[in-house]
């Protein structure tokens, strides 16, 4: 059985100017320990999609599945205090800026200890022997000194470490990793990915990458989805979609990556093909 499972995910806001379509009729099928990545440019609707799986969005959004799954569960029609047990404890979210996704008047030992009590059901010492496990687990120095840190006084390095180890609190089933690195300095970005997919073997996790990023998709995926403007227009595993892409978009994407470029300048996706030849080739 999947873990996750998405059927023609349609996702609309309600804005000013009438409703807009942000994600229209994604499908998405992830098990365990699997790595997919969902890739695409900026506004691609790559985050929406995940937080909407998730249940993590704001009421002007109207979400609609033919089906919306985990572990064979119906997130659709399940109470929210049902998806409350779910969503934080088998799946977990990490998201692009850390310090930002930190709460910044509690001590981050506090805020790891909050998810194990309310999660796990810890009591205070069990809590604190944990916190300093997970920190242990993903790389932070002198953990329980550390606990009594606030956010402001960490790297951010080292506060996406702490979201990592948030987010593996509970031994989620499934990780869905939202940019993780992008906000980092490039030899940390390396680390946090090197991290990521340790922890993902050693917990046999399904792991989702959400990255705007071909490097990244190389060196952690084992399949791909492309989403461009809301759809998904390609899926494949990372080995044929580097080497044989199949729709313009992906062929545009793939150009723009350093390594690949010929002349002085790397070509824009814009100026390779226009928005009607962008879906040439695309699957759905
Ligand atoms: N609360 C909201 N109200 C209205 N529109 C929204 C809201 N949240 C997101 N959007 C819009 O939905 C679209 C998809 O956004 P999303 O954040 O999923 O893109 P993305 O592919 O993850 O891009 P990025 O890589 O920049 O995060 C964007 O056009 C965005 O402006």
């Amino acid at each position: 059985m999947a873990l996750l499972e998405i059927e023609n995910l349609v996702v609309e806001f309600q804005t000013a100017t009438g409703p807009f379509r942000a994600v229209d009729g994604v499908s998405l099928k992830v098990h365990e320990s699997e790595v997919p990545a969902i890739v695409g440019e900026s506004g691609s609707g790559k985050s929406v999609s995940m937080l909407a799986a998730m249940g993590l969005l704001p009421w002007t959004a109207k979400v609609t599945a033919d089906k919306l799954a985990f572990n064979g569960r119906d997130l659709l029609k399940m109470s929210a205090a049902d998806r409350r047990r779910i969503v934080g404890k088998d799946i977990a979210m990490i998201f692009q800026e850390p310090i930002a996704s930190l709460n910044p008047c509690f001590t981050v030992g506090f805020q790891i200890e909050e998810v194990l009590r309310i999660h796990m059901g810890l009591d205070r010492k069990a809590r604190r022997k944990r916190a300093i496990e997970l920190f242990e687990s993903v790389g932070i120095p002198e953990p329980a000194e550390r606990l009594g840190h606030f956010p402001h006084q960490m790297s951010g390095g080292q506060c996406q470490r702490v979201m990592i180890a948030i987010a593996l609190a509970c031994n989620p089933k499934l990780l869905i990793a939202d940019e993780p690195t992008t906000a980092l300095d490039v030899t940390i970005q390396k680390q946090i990915l090197d991290l990521l997919m340790r922890l993902q073997q050693e917990y046999r996790m399904g792991l989702i990458m959400i990255t705007h990023n071909m490097g990244v998709v190389a060196e952690t995926a084992d399949r791909v989805v492309v989403q461009y403007k809301g759809r998904k227009i390609e899926e494949a595993d990372v080995l044929s979609l580097f080497e044989s892409p199949k729709s313009n978009y992906t062929r545009a994407l793939l150009a723009a990556l350093p390594e690949n470029a010929t002349g002085d300048r790397l070509p824009t996706i814009s100026e390779l093909f226009n928005e009607q030849q962008m879906l040439e080739g695309a699957t759905r």
